[in-house]
């Protein structure tokens, strides 16, 4: 049975799905060394930001399928590490959305209200009305940075609540923000006119310390900020001198540098509110997120495809049912070119022809690179690693569509450039699903492709059909199928034989001796 390992606290939803095809162990708060330790151990391991998933983790886990996330950020996984090792990453992208919204929009409205610091008055027995005078949030100017799912949605009820909204989201449409009711600007004027500024981008090299003391600098006193999104997209530190100085009015923070949050000038301002990353901390977001990753964990222990990899691009379920046969024709035609083109591969090109002539046929490309590499790599390459793995090893590919239809709806075409030259095969689907090879290196053919094939490439000459045939029979391989393409008679051909038992060691130099035989080559598919 497979092993999960669950390394944070998580729904005890998740856990009765997992439970329903694995062995499940809940281990929280284990020190690295300790992950490390058992991590070889499991096929999946599912966790939340508190467990820090590296490159150490991810090499001693030898055995992991899958790394799911119960929530949106991945900054905590070394994905890139995780990819090369061919383990799939998956998340919930819009389990939390509303959860970290309502967030932010309480964040922004205790900074407004001053709601810590009055219910600590309080309880601390005062009565304090004066020193607790807010400020209304209606008619002020929000400025969103981020316009995603959680932008949109602060967006949204920020605007029923009668304020203007500023956005800025370089990735975002006039269209889309103007539909949710906000004005795209640059960053300087969201900045410079903004009453609230919002965050709601993922951390990245460009967002990291997106608000630095020069960014505070053009913003005005009154200004309060509000970073539920990631640590690190504000600089802590000049913060924390913007708001003793009076520079701008407050800030409330969710997230920080660093977690948990250590010695921090930030915790001695009286208009600053701190919450422990809680964004994503509701019953809804927790049921929602659970839910979304064990049912992806526990289909790729059952071999389905997962609907929100991270590090999958473009292969959704959906795609994947679509594509489904013609993955495998890709994967097929890989394989064949990789093989009759033996030695080390510096260039694959993909043609995707007539109806898969789109970009939702990408997965294509992959499943070819694949199976290209799949003699080299046997099952450590997936849909995972392929393009990394084919970039690893200097393998150059290009993709190339054209729309045109020729004899079929849809065709793939492969050429493989390598250290013992140049070789290609095009592929097609019959009605029923079944593969046929159309074409070997030019020359026209229709045969579908067999666990042992035998291809030569020889002169359009009486006899030598039947010495190949005597050749074979003298080894005691039988002969499936057989099949010649040529493009002018007596000129030179192809032959594709699909053989019943493999080629015995020796037998394809005899068959290169046959007078008329420019080249053979033995395939295993
Ligand atoms: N505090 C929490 O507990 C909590 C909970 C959920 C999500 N989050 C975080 O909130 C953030 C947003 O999540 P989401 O689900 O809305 O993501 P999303 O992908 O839907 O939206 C992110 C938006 O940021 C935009 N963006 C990317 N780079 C940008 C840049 N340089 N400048 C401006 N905009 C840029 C993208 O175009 C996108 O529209 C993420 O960092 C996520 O990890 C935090
Ligand atoms: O990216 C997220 O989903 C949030 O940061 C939530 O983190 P959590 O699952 O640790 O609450």
């Amino acid at each position: 049975m497979a092993k999960v390992l669950v390394s944070d606290t998580i729904d005890q939803v998740g856990i009765d799905i997992l439970s329903q095809v694995a062995q499940v162990d809940v281990k929280t708060g284990l020190p690295d060394e300790e992950l490390i330790k058992i991590i070889p151990d499991y096929d999946a391991l599912m966790l939340r930001s508190g467990t820090r998933v590296t490159q150490e983790i991810i090499e001693a886990g030898t055995q992991l399928k899958i790394i799911g996330r119960a929530g949106v950020g991945v900054d905590n996984i070394d994905v890139k590490a995780a990819t090369r090792q061919g383990i799939i990453v998956v998340n919930s992208p819009e389990g939390n959305t509303i959860a970290a919204a309502e967030h932010a929009l309480a964040m922004m409205l205790s900074l407004s209200r001053h709601i810590p610091a009055a219910n600590e008055s309080v309880k601390a027995n005062k009565w304090d009305r004066k020193r607790f005078m807010g400020a209304e949030v209606y008619k002020k100017t929000l400025g969103v940075v981020g316009l995603g799912k959680i932008g949109s949605h602060v967006a949204n009820v920020a605007k029923a609540m009668g304020m203007k909204l500023l956005a800025f989201d370089p990735f975002i449409s006039q269209d889309r923000a103007e539909q949710l009711g906000c004005t795209l600007v640059d960053l300087d004027l969201l900045f410079s006119e903004s009453d609230y500024i919002t965050l709601h981008v993922p951390k990245t090299p460009e967002t990291a310390h997106l608000i630095n003391a020069e960014a505070l600098a053009k913003m005005k006193p009154t200004t309060r900020i509000i970073n539920c999104a990631r640590g690190g997209i504000i600089d802590e530190n000049a913060l924390a001198d913007a708001i003793a100085s009076g520079q701008i009015a407050g800030a409330a923070l969710d997230v920080f540098e660093e977690e948990p949050l250590g010695e921090s000038k930030l915790r001695g301002l009286e208009n600053v509110i701190l919450t422990p990353h809680l964004g994503a901390s509701t019953a809804e977001a927790q049921v929602n997120v659970a839910i979304d990753v064990a049912e992806q964990i526990r289909d790729v222990l059952l071999g389905l495809p997962a609907r929100s990899a991270v590090n999958i691009p473009g292969l959704t379920p959906d795609v994947m049912e679509k594509l489904r046969p013609y993955l495998q024709l890709a994967e097929t035609l890989g394989n064949l070119v990789g093989q009759l083109a033996g030695g080390r591969i510096e260039r694959l090109t993909v043609r995707l022809q007539g109806e898969l002539a789109t970009n939702k046929s990408q997965p294509l490309v992959v499943a070819s690179i694949k199976g290209l590499l799949s003699q080299a790599l046997r099952e450590r390459v997936n849909y995972v690693n392929a393009a990394i793995e084919a970039q690893e090893r200097g393998i150059r590919v290009i993709e190339t569509r054209d729309a045109a239809q020729r004899d079929y709806s849809g065709s793939i075409h492969l050429s493989a450039q390598g250290s013992m030259g140049e070789h290609s095969v095009t592929g097609v689907l019959l009605g029923d699903g079944e593969i046929r090879i159309t074409d070997v290196d030019g020359f026209p053919i229709n045969v579908p492709p067999s666990n042992y094939m035998l291809f030569t490439v020889h002169r359009d000459m009486p006899g030598i059909i039947g010495k190949i045939g005597s050749l074979l029979g003298g080894f005691n391989v039988n002969i499936a199928s057989m099949q010649v393409g040529r493009k002018i008679v007596r000129g030179d051909a192809v032959m594709a034989l699909s053989l019943d038992d493999p080629l015995p060691e020796g037998l394809l130099s005899e068959i290169t001796k046959v007078a008329g035989i420019r080249d053979a080559y033995t395939v295993k598919l």
